[in-house]
């Protein structure tokens, strides 16, 4: 890999503007055959997602993954938003028992309209054997699978069978991957999602890494159909992680789905526990990332999303933000 790079190293180049307001700016993304009116899925982390936030995404035509880590809620989860008329969006582990699980879902005639295969090494063949039992069992599921970091493994996972894969490994805000194992996707993520993309023929989620709005453009520019965000979700009033005050100012936890915090116990810790600022409404964030993205489209001389996919670019090398901060 040559000319590594990450989201703080590019600057979107603007090409000449055919709206004349950026509310005529088209945010919506399809993928697996339901549209959503943002490119963008709030990560499937305990403190970022739960069964309340995910109807509420569903209802507002939003796409959500829901996490994995209370399975025994997941028939009743599925069953409770189908009857509702909304989609169920679940995850799913690769262990024995998750066989079981497909296997009771099968019987049962249930059947998600998303299941994401949600594991740290992604290029395995536990994940392989994954997607193929997902494909034989319940065929009519569209199944995302990851995480990955390299165009041999878009390959692999899509030539199992998988509708979408997921890139990023270390690169997000809580995991400790990259320092405990030296490898990974930190520090290069944008790059690396460029370098899978060319391998991809079927949908990329980029995963983590994200720290500001226009992130979301810098991804679907190098190859995103969809961006997975934890941190900049974790701070609202609706998120699931514990309140705390310090110093008469609000914290939200949020924790990596590899911590101890996660685990309740301190074997193969890749994740760790912090504290990020109360923000207000997760409603109001998600209007923000969309007049952002609007923005963004118009800058790319568009009036969708994937007038983005074909903008320039410089790479800037670290000087962008020159201490700024968005707040
Ligand atoms: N995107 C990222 O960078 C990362 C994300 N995570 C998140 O943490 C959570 C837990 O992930 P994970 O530990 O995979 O899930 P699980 O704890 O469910 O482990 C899944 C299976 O894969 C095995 N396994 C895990 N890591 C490896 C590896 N590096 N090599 C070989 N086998 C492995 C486990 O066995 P055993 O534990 O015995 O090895 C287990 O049998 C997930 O939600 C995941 O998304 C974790 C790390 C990185
Ligand atoms: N290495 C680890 N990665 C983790 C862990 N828990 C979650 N994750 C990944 O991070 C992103 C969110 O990243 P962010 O930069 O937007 O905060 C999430 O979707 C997972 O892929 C973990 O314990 N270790």
């Amino acid at each position: 890999m040559e000319n590594v790079f990450d989201y703080e190293d590019i600057q979107l180049v603007p090409a000449k503007c055919v709206v004349n307001s950026r509310s005529e700016c088209d945010t919506s993304v399809t993928l697996g055959g339901h549209t959503f009116n943002l490119p963008v899925v709030p990560a499937n982390m305990q403190t970022i997602m739960d069964e309340k936030i995910a109807r509420y995404l569903a209802e507002n035509h939003y796409f959500y993954i829901m996490h994995r880590f209370e399975p025994e809620t997941r028939i009743n989860f599925i069953r409770d938003m189908q009857t509702n008329g909304l989609i169920a969006s679940i995850s799913v582990g690769v262990k024995e028992e998750e066989y079981n699980f497909i296997q009771q879902l099968a019987n049962e005639r249930l059947v998600p309209e998303f299941i994401t295969i949600d594991i740290a090494h992604g290029h395995s063949e536990s994940v392989i054997n994954m997607i193929r039992y997902l494909k034989k069992y319940l065929p009519e599921s569209f199944v995302i699978a990851g995480n990955v970091g390299t165009p041999e493994a878009i390959r692999e996972l899509e030539h199992a069978g998988a509708d979408a894969t997921k890139v990023g490994i270390g690169p997000g805000k809580v995991c400790i991957t990259k320092l405990k194992t030296g490898f990974g996707t930190g520090g290069w993520q944008l790059a690396a999602l460029k370098w899978c993309a060319k391998a991809a023929s079927k949908p990329i989620i980029a995963d983590g890494g994200i720290r500001t709005h226009g992130d979301i453009a810098k991804s679907i520019r190098f190859g995103a159909s969809m961006v997975m965000i934890g941190s900049l979700f974790a701070g609202h009033e609706e998120s699931p992680g514990k309140t705390i005050e310090q110093d008469g100012k609000l914290y939200k936890e949020y924790f990596g789905s590899a911590s101890e915090f996660q685990k309740g116990e301190k074997k193969n810790v890749e994740g760790k526990k912090m504290y990020v600022e109360h923000k207000g409404s997760l409603n109001d964030t998600f209007t923000e990332m969309k007049q952002d993205l609007q923005s963004a489209i118009s800058y790319a001389g568009g009036n969708e999303l994937q007038a983005i996919r074909y903008v320039d670019y410089v790479v800037v090398k670290n000087s962008i933000l020159n201490g700024d901060q968005v707040y």
